[in-house]
Order: structure tokens, then sequence, then C-alpha cells
């Protein structure tokens, strides 16, 4: 089943590559196939050039001898162009840009983004990333193992036909291709097994060389503790890679010696019963089949390790389809207005390897029209909510209904044309200049210069804009060299992105001012307002907004409270503050310390 995976895998990665050179692809297959005529003919060759002088055959010596020594200088030929052309260009035209992009667009493709939160995908991923030429590297070394085979095969013949018992080397030859592999097998078992821990140093490593964290640490003196564990990772690691390694280095050479003795003795057995031009022919042919079991060898190896990138290319194969299938046969589009409005129902999630739900049997309705603010404390299921309405996540059970059809069965990309978002870790793409970051948030009308416009005046970004030196063309980022921006600036354009979309069903705004000034807050949230209606009387679209700050929310119709996963309050802001509620609590508590009005 394995073997017929890596079997359909690499005849795949050939057609590929014949489609995408196909004279490349040609090149390389007779590249092999010349190197190993050559090697057998320079073998035949100079078995005529001995006889030729033992039985005084001056002419036929010497035109073996200049044919030999061409023999020679083609291999030398060979051998140098099927480097360039089989490794350099058919592995580095075919690898980066046709394997690496499937590897992308597989990646894509999955509609949710619980996969990203698996530590068996990210180790895989991580893997993965980058290797796309090893896994066509392997593929040609599948290749050029079978060219290795058929010299193998005739070299095999003809020291058969010279004597019998020189067929027994290829026994011993499995010596050290048996052990080589168990070695590359524990090197895989290796590699996999510390990837988590590499992970770990990596992060540890950005955290404490990175500009991002580096106040934080600095300030909490927390400086050297981080290095002692991104060490303490690197170090039980590299021990165990050190280990690994060295078991594996003792299997390879316990095969080696084993086949090295065989040889020799062979060798010494059969030598003194063969004329000279076979002995010539012998020596060279046995000096030819080592190679040609060393090539054979190295090339298993390399196949072993095609296998350590090939592994989590399958097995992301397998989860993309798997989770493709999982999905809705027929999904349906999203409706075009909303009538009735979105239903939760006992909607339970946990995030992936953990045990404790992130929301826990949810059940509220948000009518058509409404704007919808969730409070809560840290932790209690605000973000997962809105994400789970973004159709981010699965349900463990329960469902979300969109005007009564199960968002499961809607089409994901459908759904999030239909969507407009900010979210609280937004992107901050430091590349591209502003008004492409925030065309980002309906591509569609990426060259909309009017909507580009309205989205960043909707956001208040108009400011921003004005202080920036090339204005709405200005490249953000100090990555790659353009101008770097506050907290709150990043959070205005993220914003802008979020207002490209005209008529989106759902709104969803997560902590949209936590960075952002009072003024700023409150004259957004105004905006906000407003354009929460307009959507809410044109085609019903909600709005969900996430706060910590109360006197944001109390103008919301809705405001459902979350606490430790569970909905524990619902109601309009009087509604809540005349009843004994969580809301009242927490409000409360906020009123007292900004003293806001009740
Ligand atoms: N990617 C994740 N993987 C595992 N657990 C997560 C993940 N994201 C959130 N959680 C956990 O799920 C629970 C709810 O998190 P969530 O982010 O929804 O809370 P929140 O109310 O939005 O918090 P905050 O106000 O701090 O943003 C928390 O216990 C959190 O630790």
């Amino acid at each position: 089943m394995r073997a017929r995976k890596y079997l359909r895998l690499w005849k795949d990665l050939l057609v590929l590559s014949w489609r995408r050179v196909p004279a490349l692809t040609a090149g390389v297959f007779a590249l092999e196939a010349l190197s190993v005529a050559l090697t057998i003919a320079l073998a035949l060759l100079l078995r005529s050039v001995v006889d030729g002088m033992v039985h005084a055959q001056a002419q036929s010596a010497v035109l073996a001898a200049v044919g030999a020594a061409l023999a020679c200088v083609l291999t030398l030929v060979v051998n140098r162009l099927h480097g360039l052309i089989a490794m350099f260009l058919a592995v580095g035209k075919v690898g980066p840009t046709d394997v690496d992009r499937r590897v992308t667009e597989d990646i894509a493709g999955i509609e949710d983004i619980a996969h990203m939160e698996l530590s068996d995908y990210l180790d895989r991923v991580d893997i993965l990333r980058g290797s796309a030429w090893s896994l066509v590297q392997g593929m040609w070394t599948v290749v050029r193992t079978g060219f290795t085979l058929v010299q193998l095969a005739i070299s095999l013949w003809i020291l058969g036909s010279v004597d019998p018992r020189l067929l027994s080397l290829l026994l011993f030859a499995v010596v050290p291709v048996w052990t080589d592999h168990r070695a590359r097998r524990i090197i895989n078992a290796m590699e996999v097994g510390t990837a988590e821990q590499f992970r770990l140093q990596r992060h540890l490593f950005e955290l404490a060389t990175g500009a991002g964290p580096a106040k934080e640490l600095r300030v909490a003196g927390a400086g050297p503790e981080v290095t002692r564990r991104q060490r303490a990772a690197w170090d039980e690691a590299m021990m165990g890679r050190f280990r690994a390694r060295l078991r594996a280095a003792l299997w390879a050479i316990g095969g080696w010696v084993a086949f090295t003795i065989a040889f020799t003795f062979l060798l010494g057995s059969v030598i003194s019963e063969a004329s000279a031009g076979d002995i010539v022919l012998l020596v060279t042919l046995a000096v030819s089949l080592l190679q040609a079991v060393h090539n054979g060898i190295s090339q298993v190896t390399t196949m072993m390790n095609a296998g350590y990138h090939i592994e989590p290319y399958l097995w992301l194969q397998d989860y993309v389809k798997r989770q493709k299938r999982s999905g809705t046969p027929i999904p349906q589009p999203a409706p075009q207005r909303l009538a009735r409005g979105i239903e939760i129902r006992n909607l339970r999630y946990t995030y992936p390897g953990t045990t404790r739900p992130a929301l826990d049997d949810v059940t509220v309705t948000l009518p058509a029209g409404a704007m919808v603010a969730v409070v809560g404390e840290h932790g209690s299921g605000k973000s997962t909510l809105v994400k789970m309405l973004s159709k981010f996540y699965r349900p463990d059970a329960g469902a979300i209904l969109v005007d009564g059809t199960d968002l499961a069965a809607i089409e994901a990309t459908d759904w999030r044309a239909r969507t407009s978002a900010a979210f609280q870790d937004f992107g901050r793409y430091p590349h591209i200049a502003l008004a492409e970051s925030v065309a980002l948030g309906d591509l569609a009308h990426r060259d909309d210069t009017a909507r580009i416009a309205a989205a960043i005046r909707a956001a208040g970004a108009d400011d921003l804009v004005a202080k920036l030196p090339d204005g709405r063309e200005t490249v953000l980022g100090r990555t790659f060299g353009g101008v770097d921006l506050s907290e709150g600036q990043w959070q205005k354009v993220a914003l802008a992105r979020a207002a490209m979309r005209t008529t989106p069903l759902l709104l969803v705004l997560d902590e949209p001012t936590a960075s952002l000034d009072a003024p700023s807050e409150k004259a957004i949230f105004d905006r906000y307002m407003a354009q929460s209606k307009r959507l809410a009387e044109s085609h019903g679209a909600i709005t969900v907004i996430i706060s910590h700050r109360f006197s944001t929310v109390s103008g919301a119709d809705l405001i459902l409270v979350l606490d430790q996963a569970r909905l524990v309050d619902h109601g309009s802001h009087e509604d809540l503050m005349t009843r004994d509620s969580k809301y009242s609590e927490l409000f409360a508590a906020q009123a007292t310390a900004y003293r806001l009005p009740g």
C-alpha cells in the first residue's frame, strides 16, 4: 500500500517533469543510459587492449586503447552534464515552482483553520517547508537506481561468464544495503521525534532576538531565562540527533566491513584461474560493480531521505482529502440577505490538543439586522465564538443556522465573501503599500480606488494616510524598507480592510479599538454604529462586536455575556442592568474603575 503510494507519487512527479521540461527530462534519461553503456564498454575495451598485447595484435590493441580513452573522456563529460541537468535544471525547475505550489494550494484548500493548531500538522509542515526539491530529487534517484540496476545486471552477467562464483558478490552486497536502510530509518525517526524541540528552540530564539518582544523581555528581565530555555531545547534536540546518528553510523559501518571482507576473499580465489585479459576485465568490472553497489546504496539512502519528506507530503495529501470529504457534498450558496438571522444551537467547541471546551452548550439567536456585542472576561470564549461564526472551526456539537440553513452546509468561500472581519490578532502584511493592504479586504475590488478611499475613511485612517510620505502608496513595515506604524495605526489599516466589503451579511469586529486612543475609539464606534444600521437596513446584516469597554457596547441591540465557555446571560443593556446578572456585576466593576455613567 505504502509502496504503491510512493510509486504513484514518483510517477506523478515524472509526468510533471516531462510536461514542464520535456527536453531536460529526456536528456537525463539519455545521459543515464549513456553512462551505463560507457562503463561496460570501458571494461570490455580494456580487456581487448590486454588480449591484443598478449597475442601480439598491435592494431586491435591500439584501436581498443583509443576506444577506451574516448570512453573515459565521454564518461567525464556525461557525469558533468548529468550533475548540471538532473540536479540543477530538472529538480530546480520543477521542485520549487510546481511541487511547492501544490503544497501551498493543498493547505489553502482546507476550509477551516483547526489544523493550524494541531502539532501533528505543524511538525509535518515544518519538514515540508522549502523541501519540494527533495521530493523531485527522490524521483530522479529512483530513475537513477533503475539504471544502476541495469548496470549491475550486465556487470554480473559478464563476471558470471568469467567465473560463476563471482555472482555471489550480489548476495554480499545486500548486507550494506540493509544496514544502510536501517541507519536511515533510525535517522528519520529521530528527525520527526525532535522536530517539536527544534520548533520550540527556533521560537525561543526569535523571541530572544526579535524586535517585537525585546522591550517586554528587557523590562521583565526575562532575557536570560528565555536564552536558557532556548539552549536547553537545542541541547536536548541535538543530543537526540547525535545519539541517533551514532547508532546509524555503527549500523552502516558494520555492513560495509562485512561486504569488503567477502569481496576481497572472492577476488583472491578466482584470480589465479583467469587469462590476462579476463583479469583486467574482472578488476575493472569489479571496481565498477563496487561503484554501482555504492551508488545503489547511496541512492537508496537518498530515497530514504526523500521518504523523510515524502511521508509528510503524503500525510498532508491524505489529510486534505479527508477534510474535503468530510465537508458537505453539495454546499449551498450564502443567502443574498438575512431574513431571520443566525441561530446558535447548543454549540460546543474544544481546540485540538486541549480538553476543556472553549465554547460549551451556547444557544442564542442573533436577529437579522442586529448589532450584537459579546462581553466576558479574558478566555471566556468570545473570539472563539466569532471565529466559529466565520466558519473557521467545525463545531464538536450543536450547529449555527443561517436563516435556518446549517452554516456547515454553506459554501465556505461564499460565506467568507459575505463576511467582513477585523480580528484581534490582525495581519500586518509588511511588504505592500497601504492601499494594497486595505484592498486585501476584498480582492475583487482591488482596483476600485473610490472604494479603498471610502474604507480608509470608515476606519478613521485619513489622518494616518495624510502623514505618510507617499500617502496611500506608502509601503508599510520596516522589514522591507517601508514605513513602520504604531500598534493603533496598524489596527486602523486592519479596520479599513474590514470596511472594503460593502454588502457583508456578517460584520465581525473583535476588539476593533483595543489599540486606539479614546477619541479615535469613540469616532470609530459612532461610524460602525451608523454602518451597522445601513447594512442592517439594506440586507439584514448582523454586526458582532467584541469589546472590553462597556461604554461602547451599551448601545448594542443584544449583548451576550460569556463566562468560562458558557453563555450566562443575554439581552439589551437595560435588560441586563435591571437584573442581578454577570453583566451588571462586570459593568459595575468597570464603572467604579472608570466612573462610567450607569
Ligand atoms: N488556538 C487555541 N488553541 C488552544 N486553546 C485556545 C486557542 N485559542 C483559544 N484557546 C483557549 O480557548 C479559550 C477561549 O479563548 P478565546 O480566545 O475565545 O477567549 P476570549 O474571551 O476571546 O479571550 P480574550 O478576551 O483574552 O481575547 C481560552 O481558554 C483559551 O486559552
